[in-house]
């Protein structure tokens, strides 16, 4: 049982002033965001702009130094992180070292429900095995359910990560790169899925951590811009993903185009 209860009124995430320093290095510098239900987010800023540190605070894996973070109605310092972790979906590459080369790709998606069904385990198998292999189906792997997750390539990899970080049912999904490594069409593949993923009014909140704007899935709503561990921008996609503010935020001249619901930059001149 929680120990407080959810406030109706707050957001998915609400981050007030949150500072997170370690040691003498501020790591997040007065951050304020705000998802509501139903957002997809995007999160860019360039190496070290403090990117994962905020997706281990939305995780509930981190407190803040100050400030306060209320992930899923639920107060961080106040509640049993326990819980809330159960609630939020991770996929990283953090969260992929730790599965088993040897592990049975459908075992690495069933896995995932032990920590919710743990005490229905019988009733809930024959359930789990369809919700596992429709996940899989989801995201174009489930030809692989039988082989072992060693043998995958790392785009095929990636989309078994998201289907078993589904599989608990999340109500906030954060994705730490789920593109990087992947080849052009991998990319592409998962962008799909990802965009599809987004359109769904059935599917948790998302939070996706990403290097660049091509990267950025139609039905992806809202843009946090990070610039050393600050907020430099956020809002709706189209307002915010601009030459200027991600020249700003890049410390680089930067020109964005829009082609249709996808994006592109380059260097300016
Ligand atoms: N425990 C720690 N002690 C000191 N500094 C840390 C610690 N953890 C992270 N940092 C620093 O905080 C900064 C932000 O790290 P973070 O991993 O959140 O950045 P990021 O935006 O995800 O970067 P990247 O794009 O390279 O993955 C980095 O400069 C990192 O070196």
């Amino acid at each position: 049982m929680s120990t407080t209860t959810a406030d109706p009124s707050s957001g998915v995430l609400e981050l007030t002033d949150v500072t997170l320093r370690r040691g003498r290095t501020t790591i997040l510098d007065q951050v304020s965001w705000r998802i509501a239900e139903g957002e997809r987010w995007v999160v860019l800023g360039r190496n070290g702009a403090g990117k994962t540190t905020l997706l281990q605070i939305a995780a509930g894996r981190m407190h803040p130094t100050t400030g306060t973070a209320d992930v899923l109605g639920e107060r961080l310092g106040r509640v049993d992180v326990f819980e809330l972790r159960q609630r939020v979906g991770v996929a990283s590459a953090a969260v992929a070292d730790r599965i088993s080369a040897s592990e049975k790709v459908l075992d690495v998606v069933l896995t995932a429900a032990y920590g919710m069904t743990a005490h229905w385990r019988e009733a809930y198998e024959a359930l789990d095995h369809e919700r596992a292999r429709a996940l899989l189906a989801a995201f174009d792997v489930e030809r692989f359910a039988d082989r072992t997750y060693g043998t995958l390539s790392e785009g095929e990899r990636k989309r078994v990560q998201i289907a078993r970080a589904l599989m608990a049912d999340p109500e906030l999904l954060l994705l730490d790169e789920p593109a990087a490594g992947l080849d052009l069409g991998g990319r592409e593949e998962l962008v799909a899925a990802l965009a599809e993923l987004a359109g769904h009014p059935a599917s948790p909140v998302l939070v996706l951590v990403t290097h660049h704007v091509e990267e950025i899935p139609p039905g992806f709503t809202h843009l946090l811009l990070l610039r050393d561990g600050r907020v430099h921008a956020a809002g709706p996609v189209q307002d915010v993903l601009t030459g200027r503010h991600l020249s700003e935020a890049f410390g680089v001249d930067l020109v964005v185009d829009r082609h249709g619901d996808r994006w592109s930059a380059r260097a300016a001149g």
